[in-house]
């Protein structure tokens, strides 16, 4: 049940909530203003948002949230009118009115969306500056990228990163497929980093380490198509089908399931963790990420940056940068150099 609540923030207070809260509109029909149930939904039942498609949203409401009906249950819900324009997406922590029985059938209404610890965002492309919501209250992101078929981009995994530290967010790596080519040269790429390495082939995948480091976290996962990013997670949560809140199975909306995105349940001897997996999610637009938020996943370069000019744009051009002393002093060596190119084309 821990799930629910933020490690360090148990029995989040209601006011929390006031924020993204409903305001009911007066019943123009009635003598007195809806306004006057108070407090607002107080009967409320909160969940979190585990899968999301067409307007319907399954909520996983965990064991003795609600002491009413002290069962986990996953309830589908629509959104209150009130919160149309309001994004609600998976990891979303949610407050349900109506039907909360998650009978068959039922319906029960979110009315309002909790405030979120972190929000990971993508753009369409670089200058879209529109931004879209992924998971909310991730906290940790695992990249898996493949050895080999296909080629890893050390740009790709760059976007990843950026993406990841500017959302708050802990990024790890699981290179796959090591069986077709060795992984090393690539990770050098990272390797000044410090992100943990999760290696991976058929009949050798590490999936107790990887488990360790799923528990009392939420990971969105996040690679290019093919990678085995699939294979991973069906041997993580063998029981998929059974745990996700796949909208579609609830509500018999006849939709090809595996485009949306679906939060699931790994269980762990350390304890339980959530994946949150996005097969649609095809590019990784930064368009709203500052270059401050870029640099932030560059936190190898960070030291040197330092030492810049004021205001160095960091720009092949730039008079003066750092980085380019130490490419040319030997500081930074041939992967520090190529660190240094992912930065320059990411910040264009
Ligand atoms: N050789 C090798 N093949 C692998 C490995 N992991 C997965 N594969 C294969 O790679 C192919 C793609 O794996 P998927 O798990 O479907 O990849 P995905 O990342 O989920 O791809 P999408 O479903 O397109 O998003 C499958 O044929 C897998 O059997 C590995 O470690 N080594
Ligand atoms: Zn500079």
């Amino acid at each position: 049940m821990s799930w629910l609540n933020f490690d360090d923030e148990d029995d989040v207070p209601y006011a929390e909530y006031a924020d993204h809260a409903v305001r009911e509109r007066p019943n123009p029909k009635a003598n007195r203003p809806r306004t006057k149930r108070r407090p607002d939904h107080a009967d409320s039942v909160t969940g979190m948002v585990t899968g999301v498609d067409r307007g319907r949203y399954a909520v996983l409401v965990a064991e003795g949230a609600d002491p009413e009906d002290r069962r986990e249950r996953e309830i589908v819900a629509a959104r209150a009118r009130e919160l149309r324009r309001t994004s609600i997406v998976i990891g979303d922590r949610v407050q349900l009115v109506g039907d909360t029985s998650g009978a068959e059938g039922s319906l029960a209404r979110i009315v309002t969306v909790g405030e979120r610890r972190t929000l990971l965002r993508r753009s369409a492309d670089d200058t879209d500056r529109v931004e879209r919501v992924v998971v909310a209250n991730a906290d940790q992101m695992l990249i898996v990228v493949a050895s080999a078929n296909p080629e890893p981009r050390v740009r790709l995994v760059d976007r990843y990163l950026v993406a990841a530290y500017d959302a708050g967010i802990a990024p790890l790596i699981c290179i796959t497929k090591t069986d077709l080519a060795d992984p090393e040269p690539f990770l050098a790429h990272f390797s000044a980093l410090e992100v943990p390495v999760f290696r991976s082939a058929p009949g050798a995948e590490p999936l107790a380490a990887i488990r360790l480091a799923l528990a009392g976290h939420t990971t969105v996962f996040v690679g290019h198509s093919g990678v085995g990013k699939s294979t991973l997670i069906n041997a993580l949560v063998p029981d998929a089908g059974r745990a996700t809140g796949h909208v579609n199975e609830v509500t018999g909306r006849g939709r090809h399931t595996s485009s949306s995105s679906v939060a699931l349940r790994v269980t762990t001897p350390a304890g339980d963790g959530w994946v949150v997996d996005t097969p649609g999610v095809r590019s990784f637009g930064l368009g709203h990420v500052t270059s401050e938020g870029i640099l932030r996943g560059f936190t190898d370069l960070a030291e040197l940056i330092d030492h810049c000019p004021r205001g160095c744009s960091h720009q092949e051009d730039a008079p003066d940068c750092e980085l380019d002393a130490a490419i040319a002093d030997g500081r930074l060596d041939a992967v520090g150099a190529a660190r240094v190119e992912s930065l320059r084309r990411l910040l264009h």
